[in-house]
């Protein structure tokens, strides 16, 4: 396992060791020892999820206030372009943005701890992501900023307009969404 910096130093890119044999190959998709070693602080994940979407469809920006999750995102089917936004007011990274496609080749894992906001673009016929969450999912703490804020000018590799919830598209602007301290 190896784990590379993105420009936003809390953010890490995991790259898991992938065993291949005349089966197949075998992976650890999480190892608590190793990642915590790596992050050098306790992680406690709590819920695991899964959401399978088809090409285009763009979920984000969200975020939990009051309860924020630390997120471990992987991809076993298709390939998805995973962002993470810094919301951290006293972070020097405040309001910046860092992007990576994962997919079921490549087996890279983004680790997004709490204090950002999340979404991701699938670039494939569908995308299966999982994802572990350092909390669990409490609805009237959750938040949406707008994918395509002009402020945070995130480089989405469309090819088309995405495919979006009612939920998403009703997001809130950077400047106008709740923060973190
Ligand atoms: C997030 C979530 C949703 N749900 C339900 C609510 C709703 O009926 C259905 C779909 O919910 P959403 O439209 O919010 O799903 P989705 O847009 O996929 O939401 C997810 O987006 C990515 C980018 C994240 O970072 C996640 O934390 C989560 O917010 O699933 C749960 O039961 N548990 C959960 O943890």
């Amino acid at each position: 396992m190896k784990v590379i910096d993105t420009i936003i130093p809390e953010v890490k890119i995991i790259q898991p060791s992938v065993f291949h044999d005349k089966r197949g190959y075998f992976l650890e998709s999480y190892n608590q020892l190793r990642f915590e070693e790596y992050l050098g602080r306790q992680i406690n994940f709590v819920q695991d999820n899964h959401s399978h979407s088809v090409h285009r469809v763009l979920r984000g920006l969200h975020y939990q206030i009051g309860k924020p999750q630390g997120k471990l995102v992987r991809v076993t089917k298709g390939e998805v372009f995973d962002v993470a936004v810094d919301l951290r007011e006293s972070s020097t990274t405040f309001g910046q943005w860092t992007g990576r496609i994962l997919s079921s080749e490549n087996h890279e894992q983004l680790w997004i701890p709490e204090g950002f906001a999340h979404g991701f673009y699938v670039l494939s016929a569908t995308a299966d992501l999982h994802y572990k969450s350092t909390d669990f999912w409490f609805p009237e703490c959750e938040r949406t900023i707008l994918w395509d804020d002009g402020n945070l000018n995130i480089q989405w590799p469309l090819t088309m307009q995405p495919i979006v919830s009612d939920k998403d598209a009703k997001g809130i602007d950077f400047s106008r969404a709740e923060k973190f301290r």
